[in-house]
């Protein structure tokens, strides 16, 4: 089926913590409208850009977009961004069940709450590999009261300023800023405090009703702007079925690890004592946490949704216990039913090799990969590739290194911490197979590695491992070719790699990034071009391409 949503997007004041802001809404909502579709379904979404002074995109995240490069809504990749008043259509086919999102790719309007959950059913017909009830869903966030405009324009200040510890963590865009929790230090308005409104509607817990006895598939996806959190279910354990849309061999956990562009479906069942409510809960791990718990009420109907559990509320593992992100992370294979094609492809054609550092550029803080910090082209690369005479912008920027310096320390921080900027692009060939090891190091801070989730558009990739230290040719050998995930979206741990595979099929420009927001902004990204003999072939709608009516004077 045809699938058509007319979007209109905007700033409005909001209290998602008690506290009012300005946030991204899209007809009004926060979090934007789900999109709820079926497997072959083409979706429309025509969206109005009512930001007086913004453009804005839309990034359909975990959607592979085959043969629509130009939907994939990055800006400055695969489209300009649609100006002020502007309109821009996207329009694509969901091919594959699972949880999915959608959220603003321009500058860091998603951390501003623009946002939203897309799910995709399988075919009527079609048999899921376990069962359930009834659904549930949930989109989580961390949450600060400083505009996305303070925190971007922060972030490449000399000197820099670090946008912190999130206020509050967000389920479902509703949290509770609670002063008295707030460790000192973490609170950079204290002001907030006395505007807090606690009975603001907008910041009423998020409820989730369930029917003692049932049996429930709960949808979580994390569009966290920073944080690495953690979820709980107060009293119920969780089996992990399904991961970035994907099928996985069901594992059973208390508390799940969430990378910030990851999406997992959990069934649990309502066997509890079902007199009472309980804490659906969410802390921050891999940093120091200075942020309350996120919480949400697991409601035992029909008891009102405003009887609060008497109970603690949920605590995490501690915040840098790796090894235990580590193993959870581990414990993730691909579903027994599903084929692994290495038998296919049972090498790779290449392996490239992403070294993370934490560096200096004109004593501006910044990320690199392999010593080169991302600063995309003022051009979407898409049509620098669609088109002869845009292409020469790419010789003016070198293509990055495919591996780093042999014998790098990542235990320490760099030792010549300058970076350089580039906007070079990996190029593949159609079809090759690729295998990147993403390998983490010690930042500018002696003593300090952070988790890094890592974003692959256009693509599901296998996660073929992770480990410690420095990979080596050796630890190709304990590496799982039997049952890998498939995800686009991986953490690199601390001091550790995490090495992936990928069939370069889709042609098309796409990038590949930490998926935190100020990471990226800090030029923690790669862009890879694949088919791009194919790519002027294509017809680039002309409204990726300019603004207003100009559009129509050029020719797709
Ligand atoms: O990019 C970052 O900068 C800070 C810190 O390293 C310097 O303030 C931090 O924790 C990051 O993740």
């Amino acid at each position: 089926a045809v699938k058509h949503y007319d979007w209109t997007i905007d700033y409005d004041f909001w209290s998602p913590d008690c506290v009012e802001k300005l946030i991204i809404s899209i007809n009004g909502q926060y979090p934007g409208p789900t999109i709820d579709a079926t497997v072959g379904d083409t979706i429309i979404v025509k969206i109005h850009n009512k930001l007086p002074t913004e453009s804005v995109v839309i990034h359909w995240h975990g959607i592979r977009q085959r043969g629509t490069p130009w939907a994939d809504g990055a800006a400055f990749v695969s489209q300009c961004p649609v100006a002020p008043e502007d309109e821009y259509t996207y329009q694509f086919v969901v091919d594959n069940a699972g949880t999915y999102f959608y959220h603003g790719h321009h500058g860091m309007q998603r951390a501003a709450g623009f946002y939203g959950s897309l799910i995709v059913r399988p075919k009527a017909g079609t048999v899921e590999p376990f069962q359930y009830d009834d659904e549930l869903s949930i989109i989580v966030n961390d949450w600060w009261h400083k505009s996305v405009h303070d925190q971007e324009r922060g972030l490449y200040s000399n000197p820099f300023r670090w946008v912190g510890e999130p206020q509050s963590l967000l389920i479902e865009g509703r949290g509770a800023y609670n002063c008295s929790l707030v460790p000192v230090g973490a609170v950079p308005n204290s002001g907030d405090c006395v505007t807090c409104n606690a009975s603001a509607p907008q910041c009423q817990p998020y409820v989730l009703p369930v029917t003692a006895g049932k049996t429930y598939r709960l949808r979580i996806a994390s569009v966290a702007s920073l944080s690495a959190l953690n979820f709980i279910l107060e009293g119920h354990n969780m089996t992990v079925v399904e991961a970035d849309g994907n099928y996985v061999e069901p594992v059973v956990v208390d508390n799940l690890d969430l990378y910030s562009g990851e999406s997992y479906s959990v069934l649990f069942t309502a066997n509890q004592d079902p007199t009472r409510n309980y804490w659906a809960g969410l802390n921050v791990r891999g940093r120091k946490p200075l942020t309350p718990t996120g919480l949400a009420i697991l409601n035992y109907l029909p008891n009102p949704s405003t009887l609060l559990p008497t109970t603690p509320t949920p605590v995490s593992p501690l915040w840098n216990d790796y090894n235990l992100s580590l193993a959870q992370a581990q414990q993730i294979k691909a579903h027994s039913s599903l084929e692994i094609p290495f038998n296919e492809w049972s090498g790779s054609d290449r392996t490239i090799s992403l070294l993370n550092t934490q560096n200096k550029l004109n004593g501006v803080n910044k990320w690199a990969i392999n010593n080169v910090t991302l600063v995309p082209l003022s051009t979407p690369y898409l049509a620098v590739y669609t088109y002869k005479k845009l292409k020469k912008v790419l010789s003016a920027t070198p293509p990055p290194p495919l591996t780093y310096t042999p014998g790098y320390d990542i235990f320490q921080p760099p030792v010549n911490p300058n970076t350089t900027v580039g906007s070079g692009v990996y190029e593949f060939k159609l079809n090759e197979v690729i295998d990147v090891v993403i390998q983490n190091a010690n930042t500018l801070t002696v003593n300090a590695s952070e988790i890094h989730p890592w974003h692959l558009h256009g693509h599901d990739f296998y996660v073929l491992g992770f480990g410690n230290g420095v990979f080596t040719s050796n630890d190709y050998d304990n590496l799982n070719y039997v049952n890998p995930p498939l995800r686009n979206t991986v953490p690199v741990f601390p001091y550790g790699w995490t090495v992936i595979r990928f069939k370069a099929d889709n042609p098309g420009v796409w990038p590949f990034h930490c998926h935190i927001e100020p990471h990226f902004h800090m030029g923690m990204g790669v862009i890879f071009a694949e088919g791009t003999d194919l790519l002027p072939r294509i017809r680039l709608p002309a409204q990726n391409l300019g603004c207003g009516l100009t559009k129509d004077l050029i020719r797709g």
